[in-house]
Formats: C-alpha cells, sequence, structure tokens
C-alpha cells in the first residue's frame, strides 16, 4: 500500500467511544484553554479512584466512530483549537489510536493534541509513527494506591520530551513517597505534574509535602472541572 492508500484506509477505522464533547482543560499545562475531548471506550487497568467508570465494561461503548466522522465532528461541531484524546485509555487499540492522532493533528485549526495515557502503554510506536508536532502525551503514572502501580512501563520515562508531561495523582503519604522516588529513578524530560486524589489528599497538604521536599521543579494540578462542576458530572 502507498501511504497515500494506506492513510485513506485508516480514515474508515471505527473506534468504540464514550462521548465528545466542548468545554475547557481542566489539568496540564493547558488547563483553562476550550478544548475538544475526544473520549474512547476501554481500559487495559482498573484504578481504585477512578472518576471515568463508565469508560469500561461492565459498562458498554456508548457509539462506534469512524477516524473520518470523529474529524468531521471535531471540524464542523467545535471551535477550539485543542484537542484531549482521553479515556479510558486512548491508545489501547495501536495503528487505530495512532491514526486517530495524526488525523486529528492533521485538522488546521487545531494547534495542540494532548493524549492522556495511563502508563501502561509502551509508546515508543506512537512516539516513532506520528510524526505531527502537535502530538503531545500526558502520561499517568499509576502510585500504589491506584492498585496499578504493578503494571506501569518505566521506559517510557526516558521517551517523553520537554512538551509531554508526567502526572502523579497522590492519595497519600506512601504515594507522595513514591512519586519523589519514581523521578529519582526515572528521570525525564516531562514536566512532572503532582494532583491530589479529591477524597483523600487535601490539596493544602499536598502543596506543604511539596514544599518540604525541596522539589522545585514539579507542578502542582488541580483538576480545574472538579472545582468548577459537581466532580461526579460527565461532560465538562
Ligand atoms: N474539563 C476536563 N478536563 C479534563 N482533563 C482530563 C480529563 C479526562 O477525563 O481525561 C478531563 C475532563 O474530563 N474534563
Ligand atoms: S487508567 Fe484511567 S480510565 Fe483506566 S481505570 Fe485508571 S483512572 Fe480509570
Ligand atoms: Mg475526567
Amino acid at each position: 500500500m502507498t501511504d497515500n492508500v494506506a492513510a485513506a484506509a485508516a480514515r474508515s477505522f471505527r473506534l468504540p467511544m464514550v462521548e465528545i464533547f466542548e468545554t475547557v482543560e481542566g489539568e496540564g499545562t493547558r488547563a483553562g484553554f476550550p478544548t475538544v475531548f475526544v473520549r474512547l471506550f476501554g481500559c487495559n487497568l482498573r484504578c481504585v479512584w477512578c472518576d471515568t467508570k463508565y469508560s469500561y465494561p461492565p459498562a458498554e461503548a456508548e457509539f462506534t466512530m469512524s477516524i473520518e466522522d470523529i474529524v468531521a465532528q471535531v471540524e464542523k461541531q467545535y471551535k477550539a483549537e485543542h484537542i484531549c484524546m482521553t479515556g479510558g485509555e486512548p491508545l489501547l487499540y495501536g495503528n487505530k489510536s495512532a491514526a486517530l492522532l495524526q488525523a486529528l493533528c492533521d485538522i488546521e485549526r487545531i494547534k495542540d493534541v494532548h493524549v492522556e495515557t495511563n502508563g501502561a502503554i509502551d509508546l515508543e510506536p506512537f512516539l516513532r509513527g506520528v510524526t505531527s508536532s502537535k502530538a503531545r502525551y500526558i502520561m499517568d503514572y499509576k502510585l500504589p494506591d491506584s492498585g496499578e502501580n504493578e503494571a506501569m512501563l518505566h521506559h517510557n520515562f526516558a521517551l517523553l520530551r520537554e512538551q509531554d508531561e508526567v502526572k502523579f495523582v497522590i492519595a497519600s503519604d506512601r504515594d507522595f513517597d513514591a512519586a519523589v522516588r519514581t523521578l529519582t529513578t526515572s528521570p525525564t524530560a516531562a514536566l512532572a505534574l503532582f494532583s491530589p486524589v479529591w477524597e483523600t489528599m487535601p490539596p493544602a497538604k499536598l502543596v506543604e509535602k511539596m514544599l518540604a521536599s525541596g522539589l522545585t521543579g514539579v507542578k502542582l494540578n488541580m483538576q480545574l472541572h472538579k472545582i468548577i462542576w459537581d466532580p461526579a458530572q460527565r461532560g465538562v
């Protein structure tokens, strides 16, 4: 297949979906920007504190969509210049996930497509296969209290670039210590973000611990959408 034929074939790939909506990005370096969220169905992890349990079984996908139709909806229905490709785990579908990421980057209006990935997916094929400079990865490193720390692929840290981000969602003192240890043992060029688990880590306590630890290059990451809206609300 020539590259053009392969690209055309990729546009007909269908993906299981949860929702597509526009709001402001609640997290990370692009927090506050109007952003289109493309939420895929399915996840290879089951984090204890997951806030999107409707994005994997026993819930069912809301619908399936071809890449072509996802692109058309983003182009016609919304105005935002940022996209968050999320889930579930949006990189669960290999070549199909990569083709969607590339197609979203190819939308002329779009300046940035960030992928919320869970740390248990090898990022090497995506970094190699998706060549657009608009593609960025936000890797959620799962700490012990998530119940999924064993699934983390540590080699991803060295692959991440300056434009990427590593997010540590911190539920307890044990999680905080593990995050600090991980940053020492797995150096990365990506920006490190520390997020409090809404129910168990008061933000003031997390700030206190950050300052006491002397980690000056780490940024506090509050989930704006949980402050603005009811934390249980979907599609915001
Ligand atoms: N506003 C808003 N920002 C977000 N950033 C990451 C989200 C996610 O669910 O992955 C999310 C979300 O669901 N809403
Ligand atoms: S990786 Fe994300 S979507 Fe999957 S279970 Fe964990 S928090 Fe939920
Ligand atoms: Mg969310």
